[in-house]
């Protein structure tokens, strides 16, 4: 039943995943109302009920609205989800900053890390924001086009707070929509944003035409890889584990609904990422993530392969063979080397 969890919910950007999101919220709060930046989206959800410009066949439940204006959407909200892409956080937190109130809940569902900060998208909020304690992430399998078709899917709620993830737990669960709770905001956000960098690998080989058993591997190991780079940063091994790691690095690798994995085939078949992304209007996060993991790779001495070959195609204008070639040809060590195997 709509509202017996709170009030009104804000969800600060109305792409993709924002008005799928917008729909499960629908459903335990009473009235949801969105912030989009663009003025036809808001006047499609608020008069049509639907998103013109993502996911536009999706009907939105009555009590969904939206603005672009960020005051009236954060204007009385009990909670504020934020799903601007991750290039936008920063901007769009200092425009929340003065509207949300002290003891406001913030939960933030975009995957990414910024550039030159290093700053995990929570942190950038709470950064500008204020009140870490009442920030919460949820990341996981988690294709807007299949939540929007009710499809059952799942998620991770993490928060330093129990109180904060118990409250999002409680306001995205779903007939079709499971979300568990965690503690380990660092791991599950890390998790979030690099698996999209494994992902653009995976649509490389796609486009490659190199196989099932190749993306099966990329996949593994790249979950090696994000494991070392999480696990660096601070996060708990079995987070990797979890629906924020291995689920959405599966999801993400083999979903044709993926903009990274798609557009890592799009690829090989000439496409630019300025291209890719004003073609479809989409973000592919995977491709700031590649910069920011490279780096962070090499801040905290990490072994990180894949993301160095993606890094080098998207930047230093490396052939797609070559990088395949120089991952085929590097010496095998143990498998668990940097999650507590030997280093032979
Ligand atoms: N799509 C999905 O299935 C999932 C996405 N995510 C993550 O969610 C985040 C958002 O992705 P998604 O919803 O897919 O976005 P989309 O690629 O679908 O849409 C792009 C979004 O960017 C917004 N935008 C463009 N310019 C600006 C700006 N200057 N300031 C603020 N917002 C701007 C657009 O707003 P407008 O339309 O008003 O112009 C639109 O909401 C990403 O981090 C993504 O990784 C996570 C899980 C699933
Ligand atoms: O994070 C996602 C699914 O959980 C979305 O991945 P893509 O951005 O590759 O579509």
């Amino acid at each position: 039943m709509a509202g017996t969890v709170c009030g009104k919910v804000a969800v600060v950007g109305m792409g993709s995943w924002g008005t799928a999101a917008a729909g499960l919220l629908a459903r335990n709060a009473g009235e949801v109302c969105g912030w989009a930046l663009e003025e036809e989206v808001a006047r499609g959800i608020s008069e049509g009920h639907r998103n013109p410009l993502y996911l536009p066949s999706y009907e939105l439940p009555a009590n969904v609205r939206a603005t672009s204006s960020m005051g009236e959407a954060l204007d009385g909200a009990d909670a504020v989800v934020v799903v601007v892409p991750s290039a936008f956080m920063r901007p769009t937190a200092e425009r929340l900053a003065p509207l949300l109130g002290d003891d406001v809940p913030v939960c933030v569902l975009t995957k990414g890390v910024e550039p030159g900060t290093m700053m995990l998208m929570t942190q950038v909020v709470a950064d500008v924001c204020g009140g870490p304690g009442r920030m919460a992430c949820l990341s996981g399998p988690t294709h807007a086009e299949e939540i929007c078709q009710g499809k059952p899917a799942a998620a991770v709620v993490a928060a330093a707070s129990d109180a904060v993830a118990d409250l999002f737990r409680s306001l995205f669960i779903a007939p079709s929509f499971r979300a568990y709770v965690s503690s380990d905001m660092v791991g599950v956000e890390a998790c979030g944003a690099v698996k999209n960098v494994v992902a653009i690998a995976c649509g490389i080989a796609r486009g490659l035409e190199l196989g099932d058993n190749t993306s099966a591997v990329l996949m593994t190991r790249g979950l090696a890889e994000i494991g070392r780079l999480a696990c660096a940063m601070g996060a708990e091994p079995m987070t990797c584990m979890g629906l924020a790691g291995m689920g959405d690095l599966a999801t993400t690798c083999m979903s044709p609904h993926s903009r990274n994995r798609t557009f890592g085939a799009a690829l090989v078949a000439g496409e630019t990422l300025d291209e890719y992304q004003a073609r479809t209007r989409m973000v592919v996060e995977g491709a700031a993530a590649a910069r920011s993991a490279h780096e962070l790779a090499g801040r905290l001495g990490v072994d990180a392969p894949i993301v160095a070959a993606v890094h080098a195609v998207l930047y230093d204008h490396a052939p797609l063979q070559g990088e395949m070639r120089r991952l085929l040809d590097r010496m095998p060590y143990d498998e668990f080397y940097g999650l507590g195997g030997d280093a032979r």
